[in-house]
């Protein structure tokens, strides 16, 4: 079947249309080679629109051990080739059955790098999807739809839960939390108890952990004005790490500032400089959101890393409290894993309090 991509703009991009449904979300581009499947069931792309710029996709399947959450996430999904002969001793499935199954619209055979090189120039922007008949009417409807802001609500867990270790106990507040992230916290023998995204300061002061971690997560931090207030609850009490989404609601708690990205930081391959080392790390990054620099004056906090490509923030520490957090993700999955030595220095914090 025939569908095309719509951008509010009024931009159209032809391509052939996988599963009969709709789509409509703020569209981003990912410039990761791989990782398809950690991309589509990554939570942070709720109610998103991913293009990949890499041309073929598809090529080594999807198996379950690549899964980011309980499910995929994205509202649609835009590629190039779709390839239909994928090889890897893992794989499980193919990408068309996958996409099949969970529902995802999927828009393939399209130019994706003359969508990214759109989205570049103006900056991110919304689209829908649709297959080829659509009436013009019904596209301005689904364009003119508000876009949806409780997208945390919808990812974190609706229970608490454990993975047990013999470690330091540490609270993971779930944003629309990454498997790996509990893997790499997992593996470093935290004893992991992971809380629902409204889980108040007091409840979890009474788990009594040696830490709290904040997790990566969907849409923009200041449309969670209650999680902040819990974090602020937090501060001065245990020690803090977050990533991401958890980064940035961390800068907010502190009373520093977040601002819109024109068109965000998306791949796997995302140059990063450690300022303590003047170290450059190469990091996976999914984020449209980012921490005002200048917002940090007078604050006691400092920036500890920098994207290469455009200086912004992609790290802070508080200058008196063990709290510390970064915007990429060393958890990798997908990218690589030059910066798993941060869930290092979580741990030192953890069992020295420092
Ligand atoms: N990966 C994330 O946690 C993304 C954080 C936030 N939703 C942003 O886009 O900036």
């Amino acid at each position: 079947m025939k569908g095309k991509l719509i951008l509010e703009d009024g931009s159209v991009f032809t391509g052939s249309l996988l599963n009969d449904a709709k789509a409509t979300g703020e569209v981003v581009f990912n410039t990761g080679m791989t990782g398809y499947q950690e991309i589509l069931t990554d939570p942070s792309y709720c109610s998103q629109i991913v293009t990949l710029t890499y041309p073929m996709i598809g090529n080594y399947g999807v198996a379950e051990l690549f899964n980011q959450s309980r499910k995929p996430f994205v509202n649609g999904f835009i590629i190039g080739e779709l390839c239909e002969e994928a090889s890897n001793w893992k794989m499980q499935g193919s990408l068309r059955e996958f996409l099949i199954q969970q529902k995802i619209p999927c828009l393939f055979d399209v130019d994706t790098r003359a969508v990214t090189r759109k989205i570049r120039s103006s900056g991110t922007l919304r689209g829908v999807i649709v297959p080829d008949d659509v009436p013009q009417s019904e596209i301005d409807k689904l364009l003119a739809m508000p876009i949806k802001i409780d997208v945390v609500q919808e990812v974190t867990t609706p229970e608490t839960y454990t993975m047990d270790a013999d470690g330091p106990t540490v609270v993971v507040m779930d944003f629309g939390i990454k498997q790996n992230i509990l893997n790499s916290l997992h593996k470093l023998g935290c004893n992991l108890i992971i809380v629902p995204a409204d889980t108040t300061a007091q409840a979890i002061l009474e788990l009594n952990p040696a830490g709290v971690f904040l997790s990566n997560g969907p849409g923009d931090p200041k449309d969670l004005p209650q999680v902040i207030e819990n974090i602020k609850g937090l501060i001065g009490k245990k020690p803090l790490f977050g990533i991401c989404l958890g980064h940035q609601l961390l800068a907010l708690a502190l009373g520093a500032d977040t601002y819109k990205l024109k068109f965000g930081h998306r791949g796997s391959n995302q140059p990063v400089k450690n300022l303590a080392t003047g170290r450059v790390h190469i990091s996976s990054q999914n984020h449209g959101y980012a921490v005002a620099e200048k917002s940090l004056t007078g604050l006691p906090l400092k920036v500890t890393h920098i994207a290469v490509n455009d200086d912004t923030v992609e790290g802070m520490r508080h200058t008196e409290l063990p709290i510390f957090s970064i915007q990429y993700h060393p958890e990798a999955s997908p990218g690589p894993d030059d910066n798993l030595y941060l869930f290092d220095e979580f741990w030192t914090m953890l069992t020295k309090g420092e």
